[in-house]
This record gives C-alpha cells, structure tokens and sequence, in this order.
C-alpha cells in the first residue's frame, strides 16, 4: 500500500529489503522483489503520489514544465553555455522521472550494451543477453487511433508480454508524409529506418514512445499499477526523504563497513527516523539523487568530505564524477500553414478542449508525445580524427540525433513552425555533482559540463547542419518559409562577430541556446572488479562495502546512445535478477 505519513506504517514490521527513490528502476525493483509473498519491501520516496496527477497523464503536457512534480533543479553555470545555468528537471513523484519525462522509447544500439559488457567484464551485459530484460519490460500495443502500423516498425523485435506499454503515435500529423518522403528523397543520412529499436538505430524512422492508449506509461502507472502497489508485503512510503545511510554499529571497527540502516525524514526539521532492512538497502535514488545521498553517507572521495566534515566510511573517489547527459537544442522554422500543434499550449480555449477530447474519447493531439520521428546520424572519419578517435561505442553508433516536431515547443508567442530538436547522443563531455552543503534538503551542485568538450560542440554544429540540409529536400519547398540556413541568423550574435563567418555564427547560436536532454548517468558508474575507477560492480553492490547496491541511471559508465528509460529499466530488470539468485543461495525467492 501507499503511505503518506510515517506513523501510518507498522511498527514491528521488519523489511528484508529497503529501496531508497519509488522512480523509474526503484519501482522495478520494488514489483520483482514483492513478486515473491514471503519477501517484505519498503519504498521510500520523496515526491507524491502519481496517481491523480493528471498533468503527468496526458502525454503531450511532457511539453510544459509541472514544478509540483518536480526536483526544479538548475545546474551550476555552464562554460559551454556562455556561462548560462539551465534547468535541469527530475521528477519528484513516484514513478520518477518516468512520470515527467518525453516517453521516447529508444534502447540504444547493440554496440552501447558489447561497450557495457567489455568495460565490467561482464558479458551478460550483452545486446545479445539483455534481449531478455528489453521483452520483461517492453508490452507493445496499438497506437490510440488504431491505425494500420503496418511499414511503421518491426513486430519481430518487439515484446507483447511486458509491464511498460509502447506504441507508435496516435495522431497523425500534417508533416508525417513529407518526413517520410523526403527521407527518400535525400537517401544517405536520411535513409529509412524501419526499425530504430533493432541496435543499429542510424536512419530515420517513427518514433516509439511510452504511451498507452492515449496516457502515460510510467514506471509507477506498470510496475506500481494498483495490483501490484496493494500487495501486503509492499509498502511504499512518500513525501519522505532519505538523508543517509548509515553503518551498523556491528561492523565499525573491522571488516567491510555493513551499510543496510536508512534515514529519512518527512519534512527539513521534522524527526529523523531509522528503518533497517535485513537483507539489504537498494539505492535508487537518481544520477542525481544517488550521488548526494552516498557523499552524505561518507562514501566518496575521502579527502573531499573530510574537508566538508562529513566522516568517510569508504574512499571511492568515482561518486559524483563522470556525470554525463546529452546536449539538447531546440531549432525550429516558420511554415506556411496552420497545422501545427503551436496553438494548443498559447491557446488556453483550444487546451481545455483538447483535454476534453482526451479524457472522453483517448483521441486528439494529446495523445502524443511532441516528436513523430527522428533521425541517427553519425560524423564523417575525417571529423572524427581531428579529435583522435571516435567515443561512439562502435560504427552502428550514431553520434547525433535529430527529432522532427509538427510545431515549436518552446512555445512561441505566434507563429507555426517545423522543429528539429538536435542532441550529441556520444558526447565526450563530463560533468560532476558534488554537494553545496551537508544539508540534505540543499540541492546538490548539478554541473552536467554541457559542450564541455568540443567534440561536443563539433558534433551539434554537424547536428544542426544535417538539419538544414533535411529542410532542402523538395517536398519542403512549399511549406518551409525562406532558406533554412537563415533560422541561425541571430542579430544579436552577428553584431558581435567583426565579419560574417557561417561556423562562428553557429557556434555562437548553439552555445546561446543549448539545453539539457536530463539524461544524467555516470555518477555511480558500474566498473569490473579490480578496476580503479568506478563506484558499484558488475553486481551492482558498492565496490568496499556491503549490503549496498546502486541500481539506477548513474550506474553507466557511459551514456547509452539513446533516451536513458529503456537503459534505465534493463538495469533494473537485471539488477532485480541478479538480486534474487543472490538470495536463492540462502533459500529466500
Ligand atoms: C524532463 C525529462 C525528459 C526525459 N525524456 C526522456 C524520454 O523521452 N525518453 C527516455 O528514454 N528518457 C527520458 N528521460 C530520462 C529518463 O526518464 C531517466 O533517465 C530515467 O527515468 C531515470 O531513472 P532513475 O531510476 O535513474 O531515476 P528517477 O526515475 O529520476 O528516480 C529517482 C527517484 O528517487 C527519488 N529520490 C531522489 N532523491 C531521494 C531522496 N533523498 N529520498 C527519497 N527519494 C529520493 C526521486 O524523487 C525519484 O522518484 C527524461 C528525463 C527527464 C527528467
């Protein structure tokens, strides 16, 4: 059952297994485990309740910010940014950020999973092994308007049987047919993709998104639906936060530090209380969560937290480091035309109507996410040498990603557009989150590193340049007003530049109006055994220490090619595997 209040919960009640974060893999986890009667679980989330929160239903609100539902972080300022701070959204409600996020559902490429198997020396790992975890997760079904998907994707690598629903759209859009058209006008780059989820993902081809029939497929709306949240022996506990956990008195002085006793509070100066599982503690709190409460606990770089005054348990310098996300920016193009989906969030009329259209009939706009294609691209070798090397995990790997969208969605005043959101899906950026205080209701330091490196910003200029060139395909003559290349033309840069130089022009516009994908992984990166970097083992448990494991997006080591969810859900399927046949050993699941 779901609990709000602290006092609700049993006393006696002894948990084999505390999940700290009810997001995206803590609810995974929190159905595998409570699969078996006999195994008691305790969720502790900080946000609320996911059901009820309607905004958070309706698949294309993902367009508009919902603070109530959020972290409502900002990073540190950006160098890569013109020193800009930029928001960095994570979801505060169960489900996680599954329950805020764009529903894209992208596994990333073969290549990404062989990378992860060779880095922890772990070949289930795999693309090949991981086959399993995509088909427990993945329930593929019909888009809401039943159309014929037939030439759309590929059945024969899709799962009908899994918890987390996927579909193609469920509104056509005006530009659906020239995308497909001009992808076969232009060929190459653009060729079409039948199949983006098959591990080569390079071409264009429609997207899949976490959608069911017109709602959100989250993590809490599959894994936490009401069968499963209203089994006796799970108790999910929210609006609680998690501020450390703690070493057990039995191992301070010799061996292993033991770390299964949670802390947590509901409120900044409430009663700090203590729940200690049996068997042991999963942390799932976020690549940014996750982080912050370890550091806190005393696990990370020793020297740091001493000088923070925090007591170390373990010396891993890795927690916190190697933060890594995908650099998004949003281009967009005036159109002739008026249908696009640009009225629907500046007309508030035409908003509550579509709603209405959703909740009675599951049909409308709404029923979408805001992008209907995209595209994987990867760089030429020549550019590719200029930084010695390529960071894709292999030659299936794109470096870019475009996303095609029938309108802008940051929401301009007036006007209609075609959008092209363009994001470096291999970046060579790093960032850290370390802590601004040892107060855990303080946001940590957030610094994603965006265009850092400039192979990132390389990239995004070859991103935004494949976008233009996809505008001169014929079918756009019409529709698309100008020269495409002209959206770049920013006034305010061209007046700072003492000549007109094209690529400085475009570095300037990127680094002016590049954003975050809230991709975060790394911060807890899964390394092999003996490896000296690194916080958690191919096990997921943190490397020196026990009773512990990290199951969540910072676990990567390097970020997937794609979307994080779908990465995020296998490692938390895996995880949820790899924790039962631990615990087989000793006769429990
Ligand atoms: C706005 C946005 C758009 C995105 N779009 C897409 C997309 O279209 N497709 C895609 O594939 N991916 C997308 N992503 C990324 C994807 O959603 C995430 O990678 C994934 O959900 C992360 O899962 P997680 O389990 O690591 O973390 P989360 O799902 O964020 O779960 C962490 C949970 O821990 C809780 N928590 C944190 N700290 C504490 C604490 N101290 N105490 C108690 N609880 C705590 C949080 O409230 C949260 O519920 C997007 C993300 C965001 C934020």
């Amino acid at each position: 059952a779901v609990y709000d209040r602290v006092d609700l919960l049993q006393e006696f009640i002894q948990y084999d297994f505390v999940i700290i974060g009810g997001g995206t893999a803590g609810s995974v986890l929190a159905n595998r485990l409570t699969e078996n009667a006999t195994v008691s679980v305790l969720v502790l989330e900080a946000g609320g309740n996911n059901i009820g929160a309607i905004p958070t239903q309706i698949p294309f609100f993902c367009t508009l910010s919902h603070p109530q539902y959020d972290w409502n972080y900002t990073t540190t300022p950006q160098e890569g940014l013109t020193g800009r701070e930029v928001a960095y959204t994570r979801g505060f409600i169960l489900g996680g950020s599954s329950s805020v996020n764009g529903m894209f559902y992208t596994r990333g490429s073969a290549d990404d999973y062989n990378r992860l198997a060779s880095v922890t020396g772990d070949s289930e790992w795999s693309w090949k092994h991981v086959q399993k975890y995509f088909s427990l997760n993945e329930r593929w079904t019909f888009p809401a308007d039943h159309h014929n998907t037939t030439g759309q994707y590929d059945p024969s690598i899709h799962s009908l049987d899994g918890m987390n629903t996927v579909s193609l759209a469920g509104f056509p859009q005006s530009i659906n047919k020239n995308i497909i058209r001009a992808s076969s006008e232009l060929g190459g780059t653009f060729q079409y993709n039948l199949d983006m989820n098959s591990g080569n993902p390079l071409g264009l081809g429609w997207l899949q998104a976490t959608i069911d029939g017109g709602n959100r497929s989250s993590a809490a709306t599959s894994y936490l639906s009401p069968e499963f949240r209203h089994r006796p022996n799970l108790h999910i506990l929210i609006n609680t936060r998690v501020t450390r956990i703690l070493q057990d008195d039995s191992s301070i002085g010799g061996g292993p530090p033991h770390l299964t006793t949670v802390e947590f509070t509901q409120s900044p100066d409430g009663a700090r209380y203590q729940v200690t599982a049996s068997k042991e503690v999963l942390l799932s709190a976020g690549a940014i969560g996750s982080p912050q409460i370890l550091l806190n606990s005393g696990i990370g770089n020793s020297s740091y937290l001493s000088s923070l005054s925090i007591a170390p348990i373990v010396n891993l310098p890795s927690v916190g480091q190697n933060f890594t996300d995908h650099p998004r920016l949003v281009n967009n193009w005036p159109v002739n035309g008026n249908h696009t989906f640009d009225d629907i969030n500046r007309n508030s009329n035409l908003s509550t109507h579509l709603q209405q259209v959703w909740s009675q009939f599951g049909k409308g706009p709404l029923v979408d996410t805001f992008v209907s294609h995209l595209l994987f691209a990867r760089l030429n070798d020549s550019l590719l040498n200029q930084f010695g090397g390529d960071p894709a995990a292999g030659l299936h790997t794109p470096h870019y990603e475009l996303g095609f969208s029938n309108g802008d969605i940051s929401i301009a005043p007036d006007g209609h557009f075609i959008g092209i959101t363009t994001r470096v899906v291999s970046p060579l950026s790093r960032g850290t989150v370390l802590l601004n205080s040892t107060d855990p209701f303080t946001a940590p330091l957030i610094n994603p590193g965006l265009l850092s490196h400039e192979f990132d910003l390389l990239a995004m200029k070859e991103a935004v340049k494949t976008s233009v060139k996809s505008l001169t395909a014929p079918v756009w003559k019409e529709y698309v007003v100008g020269n495409p290349d002209s959206a770049f033309i920013d006034s305010e840069i061209v007046s700072k530049l003492e000549t007109a130089q094209p690529d400085l022009q475009l570095e300037a516009y990127i680094r002016k109006n590049t954003g975050t994908s809230a991709h975060a992984v790394g911060t807890a990166a899964m390394t092999g055994r003996d490896s000296d970097f690194g916080v958690v083992n191919p096990d997921f448990k943190v490397k020196g220490v026990e009773g512990l494991r990290v199951i969540d997006a910072s676990i990567f080591p390097f970020v997937p090619s794609a979307h994080t969810q779908a990465p995020v859900y296998v490692v938390a399927e895996r995880a949820a595997d790899e924790i039962k046949s631990f615990w087989e050993n000793f006769h429990i699941f």
